[in-house]
């Protein structure tokens, strides 16, 4: 059965614009690129007319609370959610209830995934079990049974042995290890950082030294221990110049940052509403002007959404008391066009790359491109008409953002997952 996508237009890398192109999907991979009008015949056809046709989005960062926090999110409202994102392959990582932390959940989410999930799921293992940091869990058979890398996330390894293990182990497996970068003894109580607000607010402050300490250990253990190392939702100046320095040397370290870092800081946050609480917290504007540097000198490689929904409820305890977290997936691509495209800033290529072929490139990934033989992920997008944002009406259980009311473009229309209908609007 094939499958015409007609009349979309396609970011061409050589003359830097938009190009109308028709698009034949065959057996779940992209068959055929072309920019004559075909002679459909008796296939199926999506006229995208004149949306941005785009490879799907990828997403390498993200919590989908299943199982164990249903009534935060699950696999089905999550993966719907992140197709309505335009997202067609996402990464979930292993703080659930039970932790991620032996094949039989990594094979429970796959399961789950494949049954139930609108999008391709692609599930993290803890380094350590229930993500305590005292003991190693079993990386080979969690690799065995699916999983796609190692990482504690939620928390930092505290422990630079435990660290150096886990790189060593996980570098000779060829997997890499992702690193929630936290140093805790520097971190008591706090719930934003250590700027402006905390201040005028009588708060007390996550310091940036408490990301960046982690990084600037691991990529030492990382270089010592040969593994691909990558470092989770950047967010302090320090950091970036740590990571910058270690690829300048040759060492195999990665990194990606969050859309709300690139554009919030900690001098936006209106109020102690939760909805701007997440961690690592908003940082101060010459911390948001490094990792826009950083992303743009290819020291950071991509763009994640670290999607962390919870109740309503648990957010409206407060500032102090609500867990850290906000949702990424309904609003991600729109804010990153509204914030970085739109204003001239980027060239819609360059976004699209941070966000498709560079999560690709930087996992592994067969898919992140649009050319023939690739698989028929696509991502459809209005890149005209503005809307509001409306937590209300996300797909996702969490509607904990602070977003909410911003006028965005930039908004995906329709998402294709192997050849099929994921999203539709
Ligand atoms: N980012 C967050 O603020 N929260 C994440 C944990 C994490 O990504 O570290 C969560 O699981 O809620
Ligand atoms: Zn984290
Ligand atoms: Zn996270």
């Amino acid at each position: 059965m094939s499958l015409w996508i007609v009349n979309g237009k396609v970011w061409d890398n050589e003359t830097k614009e938009l190009q109308t192109l028709h698009i034949r999907i065959e057996n779940k991979q992209i068959a055929e690129l072309t920019a004559e009008l075909p002679d459909t015949g008796s296939a199926e056809v999506i006229d995208a007319q004149g949306k941005l046709v785009s490879a799907g989005l990828i997403d390498m960062h993200v919590h989908l609370r299943d199982p164990g926090f249903e009534y935060k999110e699950d696999i089905e409202t999550g993966t719907l959610a992140a197709a309505k994102g335009g997202f067609t392959t996402i990464a979930c990582m292993p703080n659930t209830r039970p932790v991620t932390d032996t094949p039989d959940t990594v094979k429970y989410i796959l399961n789950k995934a494949k049954d139930k999930g609108a999008v391709k799921v692609l599930p993290y293992a803890a380094i350590t079990k229930n993500e305590l940091g005292r003991e190693l869990t079993d990386f080979a058979a969690l690799k065995e049974a699916g999983a796609i890398g190692f990482t504690d996330d939620g928390v930092g390894v505290q422990n630079a042995q435990m660290m150096k293990d886990a790189m060593a182990l996980a570098h000779s497996l060829g997997m890499p290890i992702i690193a929630h970068c936290e140093d805790d003894s520097l971190v008591v109580g706090a719930a934003v950082t250590d700027g402006k607000f905390a201040r005028e607010n009588g708060l007390k402050g996550i310091p940036n030294e408490s990301e960046a300490i982690h990084v600037g250990r691991d990529v030492l253990l990382a270089e010592a221990t040969g593994v691909h190392y990558h470092v989770c939702h950047v967010s302090t100046e320090q950091s970036v110049r740590l990571i910058r320095l270690a690829k300048q040397v040759g060492i195999q370290v990665t990194a990606e940052v969050c859309p709300h870092h690139l554009i919030l800081s900690d001098e936006d946050i209106p109020s102690l509403d939760a909805n701007w609480k997440m961690n690592p917290p908003l940082r101060s504007p010459r911390d948001v002007q490094a990792v826009i540097e950083g992303i743009e000198d290819g020291t950071i490689d991509i763009i994640v959404t670290d999607h962390a929904p919870h109740s309503a409820e648990e957010k409206a305890r407060g500032m102090l008391l609500a867990p850290f977290g906000i949702t990424g997936f309904e609003t991600a691509f729109p804010l990153m066009y509204t914030k970085f495209v739109k204003t001239g800033k980027w060239s819609l290529g360059f976004l699209l790359e941070r966000m498709t072929s560079e999560p690709a490139r930087v996992f592994g990934l067969s898919s992140g491109r649009l050319e023939a033989g690739a698989p028929a992920d696509l991502t459809l997008i209005d890149l005209v008409n503005e809307r509001e944002v409306d937590p209300q009406s996300f797909v996702s259980k969490g509607k904990n953002t602070p977003f909410g009311g911003w006028k965005l473009q930039g908004w995906p229309v329709l998402t294709i997952v192997d050849g099929t209908v994921a999203w539709s609007e």
